[in-house]
């Protein structure tokens, strides 16, 4: 595997990465449609990095993660909409609900994608739901002679579920895309976010 491109839509039921899960169809056509409308009415901003402007335009709730002054802030609670659908990826996961502390609504227009990173420490678990256009989350881990790589098919209505080895030692990108795809994360809290947002904010909001 080692600096070869492995595809593993040829895999049934079990993945060769731990930590890695994912399912299609958890969401439907028509509320596919209703998602994107209400992520699309969020008015995206364009994601800021150390005042730099990505391409990728996000939404954050619950928590958000000031990337110029690197650190965890408290934002807007999840919108109602938004609940049904965080019950969704906690029970892909056998999550608690109100521990997905964080959604992140991205808008991927053409051009946009996300570089190579790992999801900051602060984050424990992360899952991704993935609506619009199809795209491939690219995953690659440091071995001694350059990088193991996988692919893994993020399609429309699909979800994923990062943890563990997955998450914490593979790093992940999706390239650039031709057409829109939107994304919906929920993250819970690390320990170390934990630590860090009461030292900002003693009191933690907990939305059920
Ligand atoms: O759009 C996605 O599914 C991935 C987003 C991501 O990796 C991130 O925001 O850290
Ligand atoms: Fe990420």
């Amino acid at each position: 595997m080692t600096d070869g491109n492995a595809d593993l839509t040829d895999l049934i039921g079990e993945s060769r990465l731990p930590g890695f899960d994912t399912r299609t169809d958890v969401v439907s056509r028509v509320e596919e449609i209703g998602l994107i409308e209400r992520i699309d009415a969020t008015d995206p901003e364009p994601f800021r990095f150390q005042g730099w402007l990505g391409k990728r335009l996000t939404t954050s709730y619950g928590i958000g993660y000031d990337f110029d002054a690197a650190r965890l802030e408290l934002a807007e609670p999840m919108p109602d909409w938004l609940m049904p659908v965080r019950v969704r990826a906690a029970k892909f996961t056998g999550l608690d609900p109100k521990d997905l502390t964080q959604a992140l609504l991205i808008r991927y227009d053409p051009g946009a994608g996300i570089g190579w990173h790992r999801d900051r420490p602060y984050y424990e678990h992360v899952i991704g739901i993935s609506l619009g256009a199809p795209a491939t989350l690219r995953l690659r881990r440091r071995v001694a002679k350059g990088f193991d790589r996988l692919n893994m098919p993020l399609a429309p209505r699909s979800i994923y579920h990062l943890s563990g080895e997955a998450r914490h030692v593979w790093e992940h990108s999706i390239a650039a895309m031709d057409d829109t795809r939107w994304s919906i994360t929920f993250r819970s809290l690390s320990s170390s976010g934990l630590a860090a947002l009461r030292r900002t904010s003693p009191t933690i909001p907990v939305q059920r």
